[in-house]
């Protein structure tokens, strides 16, 4: 049985504007003429390989089209290679391309100069609870040859399906897998061929986790964004800060103290309660109106003095905030730095017009605002 595609969540069909990153085919709020006119192909892309049921579309349904975890035993098995491009829904501009199990690298008709050359990331899945020894070899098979086209491609490797394992038996089998595909590489003089491994399901949230770090390394802006979350968070009293991408529920950035999962779980509960409550009780009688927008902002107060504050910052994605119950009594300078910070991102973005970025291209100078940019400390002084 198939089941039918299933459109993003309904916030998405009330976007209006465009937010994306320009150097690695992002573009602006206002839609860039050259962007909206490439074909779908000419954007960068995402590959998830591995060997046949081993979980690559139940990734990208879970991850980018809420499909639930248990909806995906129905899925058929891919006989084509899927392009799904996101952009539409999604702050993550680019193309995920699902490939079927069975792809020979061998025919004549697979143009692997063509598909790795315009690759980001190549994510490669393998099944944990399954032999490892075929998706091994497959796996070595892959990087050795997508390397060749283009060395710049993130190789990343999620050992899948780690729902069904125990504790020391995950930990083990990531080391085992570890070591054989880095010996592998070794024996085949590719050490320089970086590998990354995550342990997945997609029955928690490790597998959006894992998605995370992948598009992290794929926005080129991603240390101005942590400087700015360490700023903001330094001089309002926040534990933990996470910019998300509100429709994937997946952390573009977050501040430089260590992340637990429990933190990011608490964070990705709270924009499903904020979306859920939203279309209930915040839309118009016809079903009109938007889930997610400008006005969008919750405090949750949880019975342990800790509060979630969730504030909208550009159209796709959401500051959601850990705090201590005493820190938010001094909210009003929580919102001022807020201020600054959502400043600061649009301006990281560019998102002013086109010709206000060409300009600035042209006269290859930062812009004058973010530059300029004051936060209110908590002593009350200017930084
Ligand atoms: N336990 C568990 N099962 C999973 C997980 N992810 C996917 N599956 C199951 O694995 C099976 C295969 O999933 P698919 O997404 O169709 O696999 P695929 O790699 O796209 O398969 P092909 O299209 O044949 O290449 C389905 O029954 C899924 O429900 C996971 O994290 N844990």
């Amino acid at each position: 049985m198939s089941l039918p595609y299933e459109e993003p969540a309904a916030l998405t069909g009330s976007f209006s504007v465009v937010e994306s990153f320009r150097d690695f085919g992002y573009g602006t709020e206002e839609p860039d003429m050259d962007e909206s006119a490439a074909s779908p192909d000419s954007k960068p892309r995402i590959l998830l390989m591995g060997l046949r049921r081993s979980g690559k579309s139940s990734i990208q349904k879970v991850v980018f089209h809420k499909m639930s975890p248990n909806e995906t035993l129905f899925l058929e098995s891919t006989s084509k290679i899927y392009k799904d491009d996101i952009s539409s829904s999604s702050f993550v501009n680019f193309q995920i391309w699902d490939f079927p199990g069975q792809v020979d690298f061998f025919d004549p008709t697979f143009d692997s100069e063509m598909i790795f050359k315009g690759t980001g990331a190549l994510i490669f899945v393998i099944d944990a609870q399954d032999d490892y020894v075929e998706a091994l070899g497959r796996l070595h098979l892959t990087v050795s040859r997508a390397y060749r086209v283009n060395p710049e491609i993130n190789f990343e490797v999620f050992i899948h399906k780690v729902d069904g394992l125990s504790d020391d038996h995950k930990i083990e089998t990531q080391r085992d897998i570890h070591q054989r595909a880095n010996d592998d590489l070794a024996d085949a003089s590719l050490e320089k061929l970086h590998l990354s491994f995550y342990l997945t399901s997609i029955y928690d949230h490790s597998i959006f986790e894992a998605f995370s770090k992948v598009v992290q390394k794929l926005i080129p802006q991603l240390p101005t964004l942590e400087n700015l979350l360490n700023i903001f968070i330094s001089h309002s009293g926040i534990e933990k800060a996470f910019l998300f991408d509100v429709v994937s529920k997946i952390y573009i950035a977050t501040d430089s103290s260590p992340v637990d999962m429990q933190s990011y779980e608490l964070c990705c509960d709270m924009i499903d309660v904020v979306i859920d409550v939203s279309c209930i009780y915040g839309l118009m009688e016809d079903g009109s109106g938007c889930a997610y927008d400008k006005e969008s902002l919750a405090i949750i107060k949880l019975n342990n003095t800790t509060v979630l504050y969730l504030k909208e910052v550009t159209k796709f994605l959401a500051l959601v905030c850990i705090l201590r119950e005493e820190s938010f009594e001094r909210k009003g300078l929580i919102d001022y730095n807020f201020h600054c910070f959502r400043k600061a991102i649009h301006e990281v973005f560019e998102v002013g017009s086109s010709a206000q970025h060409a300009d600035r291209m042209r006269a290859g100078s930062p812009s004058n605002s973010l530059a300029s940019l004051k936060y209110a400390a908590l002593n009350g002084n200017a930084v």
